[in-house]
């Protein structure tokens, strides 16, 4: 794992791909404090029972969490500190939260972009990678799809190293 001078760190891949555990895992191998940023919403029992399983059993004790849905870069700069390791889990649930809530994404993208450059932490960004199948029938699905290749393709570009995981395995695309 890099030095945090080095930049953030993007691990994308598909739902079920084990991207987060491979995140999770890169974290607690920097031996830093450990902080955990949720995007998620929990809008169902369902989601609700995941949630509980990731900070029960996936984290347990050690992690520090943080939940917000929305405006993850005020956040992040709150929170931001060389002597820590931030898992930001993950991208593609803030573009969904941003665009229920109507907000400027070109904005929101922006402002990630430029506070990525001065982070301290060790960032590690975690994504779904929705762009491989066929076009979408319906608009907010594709224009969903387009911003998140659009905010993967940032994020990479600033990162350190990104990595693609499928079926639990990863595969370094930079660093
Ligand atoms: N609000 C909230 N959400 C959480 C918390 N822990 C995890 N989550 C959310 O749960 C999501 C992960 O859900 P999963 O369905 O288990 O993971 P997945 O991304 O489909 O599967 P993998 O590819 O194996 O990681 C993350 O994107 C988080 O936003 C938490 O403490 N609070």
């Amino acid at each position: 794992m890099s030095n945090s001078s080095a930049g953030p760190i993007l691990v994308l891949g598909g739902a079920r791909s084990g991207k987060s555990s491979f995140a999770e895992k890169l974290v607690e191998a920097s031996g830093l404090p450990m902080h955990y940023v949720a995007t998620g919403r929990a809008w169902d029992d369902e989601m609700r029972d995941r949630i509980r399983h990731h900070q029960d059993t996936r984290r347990g004790k050690g992690w520090i969490t943080h939940e917000e849905p929305l405006d993850l870069v005020a956040l992040l700069r709150r929170i931001d500190d060389p002597a820590r390791a931030i898992l930001v889990d993950c991208l593609t649930l803030w573009v969904t939260n941003l665009m229920m809530e109507e907000r400027d994404m070109a904005a929101e993208f922006a402002a990630l972009a430029a506070f990525l450059p001065e982070a301290r932490a060790r960032l590690i960004f975690v994504s779904n990678e929705v762009g491989l199948g066929i076009v979408p029938e319906n608009r907010m699905a594709r224009d969903f799809r387009d911003h998140a290749g659009r905010l993967h393709q940032m994020v990479a570009e600033k990162s350190a190293e990104v990595y693609f995981v499928a079926a639990g395995l990863p595969l370094k695309m930079k660093g």
